[in-house]
Formats: C-alpha cells, structure tokens, sequence
C-alpha cells in the first residue's frame, strides 16, 4: 500500500488518554495526555504517565498541563510536543515519517479539524488523516459497520461523549456533547467541596468515580463509604472524610443523565429501520466512562433497548483507527 518500510500509525488522541497503533504491530503505546513544563522556559520536562503523576504536585517551576480538552486541541505547541514526543516513542528508530490516522470527536468545527491535522503534521507525520471517533469506535467494538444493518455506538471518553449510528459504512446520525468523564470527576469534587467543605484534587476525585461511583442510586447505596484525605476548607488543613457511594452517584448524576439524553435524542431522529435494527442488536458502549458502574441498566432502562459494553472499552477507538489505516488511500481521495 505504502512505500517499503514505511510506518503507518492511528492515534486515539484523547482528553485523558493518548493511544498510538502501529500497522501491523497493534497498540504499542497508551499514556496520558499529560505534559510538564517549565513555567519559566516552556520547555518540556517529561511527558504522559510521568507528567501525569506530577498533577496537583508541581513546585512553581514546572506545570503539569493537559492539552487537550473537551476532546479537542486546547494547546496547540504543547500538543505537537506530546504527539511528537508519543510517535517516536512509538516508531523508535524506524526512519522514515509515518502517516497517521487521528480520531476526532463528531461535533467539532473545521477549524478545530484543522489544528488537529496540523499539529500531527508539525508533530512528524508525512501526512494525516481524521477518522470520526464514534466511528472508530465501533470499528474497533466489531460491529458490522459496513453491512446494511443499523447499530449504535456510545463513546464515553475523558472530554466528550460521542453517540453514533452506523450503517453501510457511514454514519447515519451522531452527536457529541463536551459530557464525560472530566465532568464527573469535576462534579464529584464540588459536591465534596460543598457538602463536607473538602477541597480534594483532580486524581482523587476521579479515583472515587472509579473506587465507588455508581449511575444507579439503589446500587450506590450499597457500596462501602471511602476515607478520602483532602484540605478542609474552613481550618486550612489537611484531613480525612468518609465519602460514600451515594455521595458520589448524587455528584454524578445530572452529567450521566446529560449522556442519557443525549443517547434518547440521537434515537429519536433515527430512521424506523435503524431503530429496529438497535433494538435488535442493542447499543455497545466503548471509552473508559463504559466502566462506570451500572452505566449499562441505567442506559437501558431509560431506553428501554438492551446496552453491552464492548471488549476492551478504553482501546477501541485506537483499534478502530489503526484498523482503518488499511482505507488510508480511499480517505486521501476524499479529503
Ligand atoms: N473504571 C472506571 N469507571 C469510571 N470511569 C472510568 C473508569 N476507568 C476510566 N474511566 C474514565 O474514562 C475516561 C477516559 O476514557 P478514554 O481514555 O476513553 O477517554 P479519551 O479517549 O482520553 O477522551 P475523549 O474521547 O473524550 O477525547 C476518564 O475520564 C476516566 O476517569
């Protein structure tokens, strides 16, 4: 397809995470789109897991920042240095520039389109092409997104939440909403912060989502309470609060019904047909937010069509957009 030895790579450039793809090689990278910097210089200190381990404890020198927000490019030179730093981790030292697949939310503007291709460019490939995430998604998910039967896909990731529906190798109907994991965790620290005046960081909360969150209240209610340690907001000081499963599926609820509405739309301006054909094949959630707890009842009571998560939730779309390297030369025409 390509000239010999050339690489060719997908990118799942997340808001939370980045997963790099080599053809024929599969998933070779999955860090966090994590940066540290120098405040003083803007030089790049260490970036992904490293850099992630660094949020909320950086001394004034250094920032640990996330480049990418709401699924789109937030920063634009320190994304191209954690996409340059992520391909050459990826390729080590193969020669040659690679061409490289980026996924990208479905509701985002052109211009955002742009900066992400451009920035890949910058960043070292030969070339770059986007592939719409939910679409990936469900590649990578297995469904038949080129047989003439409709099927569902929701994507719940770090910054947005992508609802699809698919069929003979398009999208038929699909919406975005900047819903998703990042809100939950944002909302979990300010109903902490209101209830038991505790400020706690960006990583803790997303470690209660992840340790006791629950969609569903009655399931919540059952989950053990978690000594979470934060700084009180009235002495100043450091200390410990019992944090319950209620406590968190009541922070979280509103975002999760956000995503649910989200899912009842998309459904409603879908065609008769396809309906059916989700009925009958159920919804498949993929993104990491698929492993919140309960997601899938809670989804499909409120929709009444049975809900799945697919194997491997948090690789999907990278799968899916190493896998449509193969179309690469179809794509090139089109854009
Ligand atoms: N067990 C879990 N329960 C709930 N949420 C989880 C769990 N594991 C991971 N997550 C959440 O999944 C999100 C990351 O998912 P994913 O890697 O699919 O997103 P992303 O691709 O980086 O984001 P986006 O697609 O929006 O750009 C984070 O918000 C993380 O907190």
């Amino acid at each position: 397809m390509f000239g010999f030895g050339e690489k060719n790579i997908g990118i799942d450039l997340g808001t939370a995470n980045t997963i790099v793809y080599v053809e024929g090689k599969g998933i070779v990278l999955r860090e966090p789109s994590v940066v540290a910097k120098s405040t003083k210089s803007g030089e790049v200190i260490a970036v992904g897991a490293e850099a992630r381990a660094m949020i909320g404890r950086t001394p004034a020198s250094i920032q640990a920042v996330r480049p990418m927000k709401d699924g789109v490019i937030a920063d634009y030179d320190t994304t191209v240095a954690m996409m340059k730093y992520f391909i050459q981790k990826a390729l080590g030292h193969s020669s040659g520039k690679p061409y490289v697949m980026v996924c990208v939310p479905t509701g985002i503007t052109a211009v955002e389109k742009r900066a992400v291709i451009d920035a890949t460019r910058v960043a070292g490939a030969r070339d770059a092409y986007v592939i719409e995430e939910p679409f990936a998604a469900a590649i990578g998910a297995g469904l038949p997104v080129m047989d003439p039967t409709g099927s569902m896909v929701v994507d719940i990731g770090g910054g947005t939440t992508d609802v699809a529906t698919i069929s003979l190798g398009g999208i038929v109907s699909s919406r975005s909403v900047r819903m998703a994991g990042d809100k939950l965790n944002e909302s979990i620290a300010q109903y902490v912060r209101q209830k038991y005046n505790l400020l706690i960081g960006e990583r803790t909360s997303e470690q209660l989502k992840i340790d006791i969150g629950s969609a569903s209240a009655d399931a919540a209610k059952e989950i053990k309470a978690v000594p979470v340690r934060g700084r009180d907001l009235v002495t100043g000081l450091p200390t410990t609060v019992e944090i319950s499963g209620t406590d968190v599926n009541k922070a979280i609820n509103e975002s999760v019904m956000a995503i649910i509405a989200t899912i009842k739309e998309t459904l409603e301006e879908t065609s008769p047909e396809i309906a059916a054909d989700v009925i009958d094949h159920g919804i498949v959630l993929t993104g990491g937010g698929a492993l919140l707890r309960n997601i899938t009842d809670v989804i499909a009571e409120a929709t009444q069509v049975p809900v799945s998560i697919a194997s491997d939730p948090l690789d999907c779309v990278a799968i899916g957009t190493g896998e449509s390297l193969k179309s690469i030369n179809v794509m090139k025409k089109k854009q």
